[in-house]
C-alpha cells in the first residue's frame, strides 16, 4: 500500500483548477447504459473510483477509454446485465448500474455494494423504488436479481433524501412506461448534473436540485457529449487546507453556489473569502475561531463529505467548537488519528466536541476512508514536522493525485510505493 510523507507548515499559496465530480461523474458513466452508442464524458477526474466503474463497463460488453481528462465510452456492445461480486464490492457507487441496467436488459444481477466503512449504508431505498417502478426483486444473501419486463411509472416517496437511491431511480424511470414522481427526492447538485446530462440525451426529467423529481418517461435515448460539473468536496477540501496553513490559493473550475454552507462556516471561523464568478480565493493569516456548532445534513446544509477535513480547522481553532454527524454512523473514525497529531477531541454519540489546540504535530496516522484521509492529509499540511498517512487507496478513490494537487500550491508530500518503498515522483 502507498502512503504519503508530509512536511508540515508550510502555508499553500498560489492557484488551482479543480478537478470534475467525483460524485457526478460515477452515476453519469452508469446513466450510458441506458443508450446505445458512443458518449463523451468530458472532465472526468483520474480516480480508483471510476476505473472500477470502467472495468465493470468493459466487464458488460462495452468499449471504455481514458482520452486526456475524457471518457469515450460505446455501449453498443453491451450484452451483460451481471456485474461481478468482486467489481460491485469494490466501491458504493456500483449500485448505480443497478437502475440503468433493469431499464435496458429488463433484468440485472448484482450483489451488495462495497466502499468506505462510513456507516452501515442500506441500499432497501433503492430496491423499494425499482419494487415501486414494477421490478420483482430476489435477494439471496449477497446477490440481488432484479426483473422487470417493464417498468412502469409511479408515485416514489423517499423515508430519506439518499442521494443514491434518487439518481437509481431517476435512471430506471427515464425508459420506464408513464410518469414517475419521486417525492422527498435529495437536492444534491450532482443530482442536477445527472438531469442535465439525461435530458440531454433526449431524457424529460423536471424538478432535480428541489424535493420533487418528475420523469416522463420516453422509448429512446440519443448520445451525446457532456460535461462534469467541478467538485464540490475536493474544492472544500483545498479552501480548509488553505485556511488551516495559513495561506493564500484561488480555486479555478469551482462552483461557489454548491459551497455555501461551507463559505458561511470559514467565514465565521475568520477565514477570508471571496467569489468572482467560477473563481473562489482563500486567505488566512491568523488562527481560526472556533464554531459553536454544525450539523451535517443532506444539500444544502452541511455536506457530510466535508465534515472530517473541517473538524481539523476546528482542532486548531482558538475555542471550543461542536460537530455533530448524522448522516452516517460510523465517520469519526478519523477523531483518534487526529488526536495522535495532538487534538484533543471528544466523541460523544454523533457528536464531537473539539478544543481547538494551537498547534498539531506530525505523526503516522491512518487514512481509515476517503475523506478522514483528505483531513489527515490537511492535518499533516498544517503540523509541525513529518507526517505520514497510511492506506492511502482510499484517497485515491476520490482525489487526483492528492499530493500533486497540493504541491501545485506549494506543499511537499512525497508518496512512497510500499512494495519498493521507493518515492513515486
Ligand atoms: C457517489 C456519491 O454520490 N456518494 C455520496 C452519496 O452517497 P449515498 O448515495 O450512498 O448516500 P445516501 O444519501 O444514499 O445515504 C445517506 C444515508 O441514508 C442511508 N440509506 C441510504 C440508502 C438506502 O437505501 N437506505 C439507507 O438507509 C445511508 O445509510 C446513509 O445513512 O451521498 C452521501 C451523502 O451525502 C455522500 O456522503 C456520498 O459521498
Ligand atoms: C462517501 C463518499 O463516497 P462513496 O459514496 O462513493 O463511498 C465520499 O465521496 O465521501
Amino acid at each position: 500500500m502507498d502512503k504519503l510523507v508530509i512536511e508540515g507548515g508550510k502555508p499553500l499559496s498560489g492557484t488551482i483548477v479543480i478537478q470534475g465530480a467525483k460524485n457526478a461523474a460515477l452515476p453519469i458513466l452508469a446513466a450510458s447504459m441506458l443508450v446505445k452508442g458512443t458518449v463523451i464524458i468530458d472532465h472526468v477526474p483520474t480516480l480508483l473510483d471510476i476505473e472500477v466503474m470502467l472495468e465493470i463497463l468493459r466487464e458488460l460488453g462495452c468499449k471504455a477509454e481514458y482520452s486526456g481528462q475524457s471518457v469515450v465510452l460505446d455501449t453498443t456492445g453491451a450484452n451483460s446485465w451481471h456485474v461481478p461480486e468482486a467489481l460491485m464490492r469494490q466501491m458504493r457507487s456500483s449500485i448505480f448500474l443497478m437502475g440503468p441496467l433493469l431499464a435496458r436488459f429488463g433484468e440485472v444481477e448484482i450483489y451488495q455494494p462495497g466502499g468506505c466503512a462510513i456507516g452501515e449504508r442500506k441500499i432497501d431505498l433503492h430496491l423499494r423504488g425499482l419494487k415501486a417502478l414494477g421490478a420483482h426483486i430476489e435477494e439471496m444473501g449477497n446477490r440481488i436479481v432484479c426483473k422487470a419486463k417493464k417498468l412502469i411509472g409511479t408515485e416514489v416517496h423517499l423515508d430519506f433524501p439518499s442521494v443514491g437511491a434518487t439518481e437509481n431511480l431517476m435512471m430506471a424511470a427515464v425508459l420506464a412506461e408513464g410518469i414517475t414522481t419521486i417525492s422527498n427526492a435529495a437536492r444534491e447538485p450532482e443530482i442536477q448534473d445527472l438531469q442535465h446530462f439525461l435530458n440531454r440525451m433526449g431524457a424529460k426529467i423536471i424538478g432535480a436540485g428541489t424535493d420533487t423529481i418528475t420523469v416522463e418517461g420516453v422509448q429512446s435515448l440519443v448520445p451525446c457529449r457532456y460535461r462534469i460539473i467541478p467538485d464540490r468536496i475536493v474544492t472544500g477540501t483545498v479552501m480548509v487546507a488553505a485556511a488551516v496553513t495559513r495561506g493564500q490559493v484561488t480555486l479555478q473550475n469551482t462552483n461557489p453556489s454548491h459551497l455555501t454552507s461551507l463559505i458561511h462556516v470559514l467565514r465565521r471561523a475568520g477565514v477570508q473569502v471571496a467569489i468572482d464568478g467560477d473563481i473562489i480565493k482563500v486567505g488566512s493569516l491568523s488562527r481560526p475561531l472556533a464554531v459553536e456548532r454544525i450539523v451535517t445534513s443532506p444539500y444544502p446544509a452541511f455536506p457530510t463529505d466535508l465534515q472530517s477535513q473541517v473538524m481539523v480547522l476546528l482542532a486548531m481553532a482558538d475555542g471550543v467548537s461542536v460537530m455533530k454527524e448524522t448522516i452516517f454512523e460510523g465517520r469519526f473514525k478519523h477523531v483518534d488519528e487526529l488526536s495522535r497529531m495532538g487534538a484533543d477531541i471528544r466523541v460523544d454519540l454523533n457528536s464531537a466536541i473539539i478544543r481547538g489546540v494551537p498547534r498539531l504535530y506530525g505523526a503516522t496516522v491512518e487514512a481509515t476512508d476517503l475523506r478522514a484521509g483528505a483531513a489527515l492529509v490537511i492535518a499533516g499540511l498544517a503540523a509541525q514536522g513529518k507526517t505520514v498517512v497510511e492506506q492511502i487507496h482510499h484517497i485515491d478513490r476520490g482525489y487526483d493525485r492528492i499530493e500533486q494537487m497540493f504541491n501545485r500550491l506549494g506543499a511537499r508530500i512525497s508518496r512512497y510505493t510500499s512494495v519498493t518503498d521507493n518515492q513515486v515522483i
